[in-house]
């Protein structure tokens, strides 16, 4: 995979990432900067769901080893704790039983529907949580740069992590192509 070698703080904030979770679900994750997540989910359970400018806690806790942590409108929380120099991340995402039962709530552009989170998060259950606690494997990297608009700017399809990959998506300086 990548050979960047990751030390500080800063060599992880604006990095681009793809991977796949040991159960099979694919995720495009952005840190755009110390304190914001943008991703999108091209697998699993909410495959189609993409999400921009969320809030989170980022710390690297030793070098080259970075978690990050949110909570969602949807009730739903994230940990992350990303090991980029071994390719490798493991996350763990605590699901609301709503979301469980209802995932089809939550798979569109989410910053558009805040309100219809916030009101499904009351209506329906939110206990028993499903924890879902998953190693996955990176599969791209890229230095898209801090506040990069262009990352995550356009909901998910099916040969999107192809074309990330293969470099056919973004141009030289990290803008989306055909746009
Ligand atoms: C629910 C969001 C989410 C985003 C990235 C990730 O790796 C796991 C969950």
């Amino acid at each position: 995979m990548s050979t960047k070698q990751f030390k500080t703080l800063d060599d992880f904030l604006g990095t681009h990432f793809i991977y796949t979770y040991d159960n099979g679900w694919e995720y495009e994750w952005y840190a755009k900067n110390n304190h914001t997540v943008d991703y999108r989910i091209h697998g699993g359970m909410v495959a189609g769901r993409w999400v921009t400018d969320q809030e989170a806690n980022i710390v690297m806790l030793t070098e080259g080893i970075y978690k990050i942590d949110w909570t969602e409108p949807t009730g739903t929380d994230v940990a992350l704790v990303f090991v980029p120099n071994e390719n490798k991340l493991h996350g763990t995402i605590f699901f609301p039983k709503w979301v469980e039962e209802h995932p089809e709530i939550t798979v569109t552009y989410q910053n558009e529907h805040i309100d219809l989170m916030e009101e499904s998060r009351e209506k329906y259950e939110t206990y028993p949580k499903l924890v879902v606690p998953e190693f996955a494997k990176i599969t791209y990297v890229g230095e898209a740069g801090q506040d990069n608009e262009d990352v995550i700017s356009e909901a998910p399809y099916p040969e999107m992590p192809d074309d990330i990959r293969n470099g056919r998506y973004f141009d030289e300086h990290y803008h989306r192509r055909n746009k």
